[in-house]
């Protein structure tokens, strides 16, 4: 679904980032408009999660301009907290490892309730029945809530991590190979379960992926990076039908067949 009556959500121009030799984001530019998805597509270390943790604020461009929603982003190196609640509120992050990013200790209901109590005023009980909603809303019954993480399967986390970022209601949801940690039958339900919020909701979404099969059924648009730079970007289906580039070319034919399951590229929990 793209829609673009709330306009554009996401413009970055001439993105740049280096860390002492290497330069790992240059001269990246792109727009995301309301609702939409962009894709960002690229071999590891093309410089893919650089681009996203600039886009949330966890690393300042060297160079280069960002508007969120509207507003420019300040390259500050301290954020007042107001000033960082309101920007979490623009837009959120879903990595690919839920387990690393939840408190183990901490009840899955108790996960979706403390991003509530921190972004809206409620009484405890309106903050219970919230993160039971948005639990549903992904997928989870209301036994999931007492769980902890560990009692739970990778994709039910990823669940959690997704309603987590849903109970602040982004404009923008960045979803950093946030499938690619997952079995394929998983995979399928997780995507099918974005494609629906998508629909649902008025919410746009980066989804950066290695995974140009994946990156093929939930984005409207791909852009392709490779050592930094934007190789080529464009509608999704037509990128993918006739790349212009070589490397896309190349990235495509690297797409699995049937039966091909995704390597899992981390573990660390
Ligand atoms: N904090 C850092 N310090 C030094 N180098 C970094 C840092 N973060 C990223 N890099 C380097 O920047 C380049 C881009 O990394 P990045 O993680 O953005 O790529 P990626 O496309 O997301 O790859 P992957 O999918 O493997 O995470 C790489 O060469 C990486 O080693």
């Amino acid at each position: 679904m793209v829609s673009d009556s709330g306009g554009t959500v996401l413009d970055a121009v001439g993105l740049r980032k280096v860390f002492g030799e290497a330069v790992a984001v240059d001269d990246v530019s792109f727009t995301v408009g309301a609702g939409e998805c962009l894709a960002i597509v690229g071999e590891s270390g093309s410089g893919k999660s650089t681009v996203a943790r600039m886009l949330l604020g966890l690393e300042a461009p060297d160079a280069g301009r960002l508007t969120v929603c509207g507003r420019e982003r300040a390259a500050r190196r301290r954020v007042p907290s107001a000033e960082r609640r309101r920007r979490a509120r623009e837009i959120q992050i879903v990595f690919q490892d839920p387990y690393a990013s939840l408190d183990r200790l901490q009840r899955v209901g108790d996960v979706v309730e403390t991003a509530l109590a921190l972004h809206f005023p409620s009484s405890a009980a309106e903050r219970r029945s919230r993160a039971t909603e948005l639990l549903e809303s992904v997928g989870l019954a209301s036994r999931h809530a007492e769980l902890r993480p560990a009692q739970l399967s990778g994709g039910q986390r990823q669940r959690v991590a997704i309603a987590r970022a849903l109970a602040v209601e982004p404009r923008v949801l960045v979803l950093d190979e946030a499938v690619a940690a997952l079995d394929v039958s998983i995979q399928a339900q997780i995507l099918n379960l974005l494609a629906d919020i998508r629909e649902r909701r008025e919410i746009a979404y980066v989804f950066i992926s290695h995974d140009l099969a994946v990156v093929r059924q939930i984005s409207d648009r791909a852009l392709v990076m490779r050592a930094g730079r934007v190789v080529e970007q464009g509608p999704t289906e037509g990128l993918l039908a006739n790349p212009r580039e070589e490397y896309t070319r190349q990235l495509r034919a690297a797409v699995p067949g049937p039966g091909w399951r995704p390597a899992r590229r981390t573990s660390a929990v």
